[in-house]
C-alpha cells in the first residue's frame, strides 16, 4: 500500500498517522497543503486530526478550499481510497466526500479521552479485521465531534450499512451514536475517534492496530 498524508497548518496528528500506517507496512510520503497533486501511485489518502487552519470559520472549511484537496476529491471519485480521522472528517465532510457535519460537541467542551465504540460493520477494507458488534476502545480529542445530518441521511446511513463505529456512551451529541461513516463505495472513511492513538503498546492500547493492518491487506492485493 502507498499512502500520503496531507499536511495542513495546524495539522498535530500527521505524523502519528503516518507512523500506523508505516506499522502495518505501508509506504508513506507526507503532502503539502499547498499541492495540488497526489504522488504517483497513491492508494490511500490520510487526512490526519489536528486544528487546520486554526480551526477558523468551522473546523475543515477552510482545509476544504485548499490545493490538495482537489486532488484529494479527484481521488475518492476514481475510486482511491481516504481515511479522514477527527479533523480529518471535519474536512471530509466540508468536502462534501462524507455526508453531514461535526457540531460543537453537547457539552461545550473540548473532550479528550478513550471511548468505547461499536463496531457496526466489518463490510469494509478498513473494517473487515473486526467482527460486527465488537467494542473497541480508542482516544477522542475533539470540540466539534457531534455528528449532524438530517433524519433521511441517517436513515440512508444506516440502510446502507455504512455507519462504521458508534459510540457506547455518547460523548458528544452525536446523532444516533455516529462516531464514523463510510462513502457509498465503502472506500472513504471518515472517524472522530483517533486509532493511530491505538496503534502501539505505548499509547495504552491497541485497538486500532486492526485497521491499519486491514486496510495494508487489502491494498497489497488491489
Ligand atoms: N484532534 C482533532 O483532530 C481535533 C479536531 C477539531 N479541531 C476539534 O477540536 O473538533
Amino acid at each position: 500500500m502507498r499512502a500520503a498524508v496531507v499536511v495542513f497548518p495546524g495539522s498535530n496528528c500527521d505524523r502519528d498517522l503516518a507512523v500506523a500506517f508505516r506499522a502495518s507496512g505501508a509506504e508513506v510520503e507526507m503532502v503539502w497543503h499547498k499541492d495540488s497533486a497526489l504522488p504517483e501511485g497513491i492508494d490511500m489518502v490520510g487526512i490526519p486530526g489536528g486544528f487546520s487552519y486554526g480551526d477558523y470559520l468551522r473546523c475543515g472549511a477552510i482545509a476544504a478550499q485548499s490545493p490538495i484537496c482537489g486532488a484529494v476529491r479527484a481521488h475518492a471519485e476514481r475510486g482511491g481510497y481516504v481515511l479522514g480521522v477527527c479533523n480529518g472528517f471535519q474536512v471530509l465532510t466540508e468536502t462534501g466526500l462524507l455526508p453531514g457535519a461535526l457540531l460543537r460537541n453537547a457539552g461545550l467542551k473540548y473532550i479528550c479521552k478513550t471511548v468505547g465504540l461499536k463496531v457496526e460493520t466489518s463490510q469494509s477494507d478498513f473494517t473487515s479485521a473486526y467482527n460486527a458488534g465488537d467494542v473497541i476502545d480508542i482516544p477522542i480529542a475533539h470540540h466539534d465531534g457531534n455528528y449532524f445530518a438530517d433524519a433521511d441521511t441517517i436513515a440512508r446511513l444506516q440502510d446502507e450499512d455504512r455507519v462504521a463505529f458508534s459510540y457506547t456512551d455518547n460523548p458528544n451529541g452525536a446523532q444516533a451514536d455516529i462516531a464514523g461513516i463510510l462513502s457509498p463505495n465503502r472506500r472513504v472513511l471518515g472517524m472522530m475517534p483517533h486509532p493511530e492513538r491505538a496503534a502501539d503498546a505505548g499509547h495504552g492500547g491497541t485497538d486500532g492496530v486492526a485497521l491499519f493492518r486491514a486496510l495494508a491487506g487489502a491494498l497489497a492485493t488491489a
